[in-house]
């Protein structure tokens, strides 16, 4: 999709492509995330061009422009506004009356499956928790088959429990359903967790779009500079260390101990390594002298200055996989370090996301 809008003060200039999946829209805010979502859904009239699954919703040279209502497209708000008369079978239904779609009930019984919520059909709406009611919120913008799903900070509005209960029927639905999703998020932990793509807005424009892997550790974007900043690793479990609870991530670069939370051998797993939480030394400690469990052998990518004149940012290669470190400007300079320095990564705790 390409996308122009001018305001008064300010001006929405977008061109990207979104895979299948999760594309996350990323930046500050008034960075234009939001109007990136409602210029798709047809609600603001930019200038451009939008082609999704092979249809054109919008095209400036054949003036073609499809109004919001006959786009295929489910959108996801902050806050669910779900009718408090009905059941959550009624809401859904009545969403699928409207959207004229007939009542197809093997492709609502998917969508319940896909998202849990069975057992809360015969529930009245001002019941639900605020995670359920996004669960059918989510629900009920795909009960009308949607070519693409708009979810604006879906996750907000609940508190960090209630969030962590629905962030996985959202990787369900990335992994079960075969539509692309367009996500904003503010949250660094949802964009590791969720996203395939990345795209990072400010002021209106992409800075950068890509995999998170890659894009999450450059040291040339803002992202690197945040408090959360991190990388992600892709990996597999290969060992489980009962007595002490560990698990091994085993990725391409190296392997990482974890703490078990119920993992199972041959799990494919994401891994979130947060740069304040990445140290370096020029040699491995010798066995037994360190508390620190993981070592990975590195090469120095790339240096930068930290968020803070104290800090300094070093890109790390570990295999197919890159890190960052933050670190003290000064302790950088002792070390001498430079691109292509060949060092060693200690990692003091990583978080899985998933
Ligand atoms: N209806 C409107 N009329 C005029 N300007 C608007 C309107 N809605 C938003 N803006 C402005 O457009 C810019 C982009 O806003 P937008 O809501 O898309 O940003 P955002 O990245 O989604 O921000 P947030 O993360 O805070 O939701 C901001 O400068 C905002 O003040």
């Amino acid at each position: 999709m390409r996308l122009r809008l001018e305001r008064a003060a300010f001006t929405l200039d977008v061109d990207v492509t979104l895979p299948r999946g999760i594309t996350v829209l990323y930046g500050p805010s008034g960075s234009g995330k939001t109007t990136v979502l409602r210029c798709v859904a047809g609600l603001e009239r930019a200038q451009g061009e939008v082609r999704v699954a092979g249809r054109t919703w919008q095209d400036d040279v054949s003036g073609e422009f499809l109004p919001p209502w006959q786009r295929p497209l489910g959108y996801v708000f902050q806050e669910a506004s779900l009718f408090p008369h009905l059941t959550v079978a009624g809401n859904l239904r009545y969403a699928q009356r409207r959207a004229g779609r007939d009542a197809d009930a093997s492709a609502l019984q998917r969508v319940i499956d896909l998202l849990g919520i069975s057992p809360l059909l015969d529930r009245s709406t001002p019941e639900l928790s605020g995670g359920e009611r996004q669960r059918v919120a989510i629900a009920r913008a795909l009960t009308t088959q949607p070519q693409l799903l708009l979810l604006d900070e879906p996750l907000a509005s609940l508190d960090p429990a209630r969030r962590r209960e629905v962030l996985p029927w959202l990787e369900e639905l990335r992994d079960g359903l075969g539509i692309p999703m367009l996500y904003v998020t503010h949250s660094a932990e949802e964009m590791a967790r969720l996203a395939d793509t990345v795209v990072l807005m400010e002021a209106g424009r992409v800075l950068a779009s890509g995999p998170p892997a890659q894009t999450l550790t450059r040291l040339d974007l803002p992202l690197t500079r945040d408090e959360e900043a991190g990388a992600l690793l892709q990996g597999v479990i290969a060992q489980i260390d009962t007595r002490w609870h560990l698990a091994r991530v085993d990725f391409d670069g190296g392997w990482l101990w974890l703490r078990d939370d119920g993992l199972q051998a041959g799990e494919r797993v994401r891994v979130r390594v947060l740069a304040r939480d990445v140290s370096i030394a020029l040699e491995p400690s010798a066995p037994g002298t360190s508390s620190i469990q993981n070592v990975l052998a590195c090469t120095v990518a790339g240096l930068a200055p930290g968020p803070h004149p104290s800090q300094a940012l070093v890109a790390l290669q570990c295999g197919g996989h890159q890190l960052v470190a933050r670190i003290t400007a000064r302790a950088a300079d002792t070390l001498g370090l430079v691109a292509g320095n060949r060092v060693f990564a200690q990692v003091k705790s990583a978080g899985l996301v998933r």
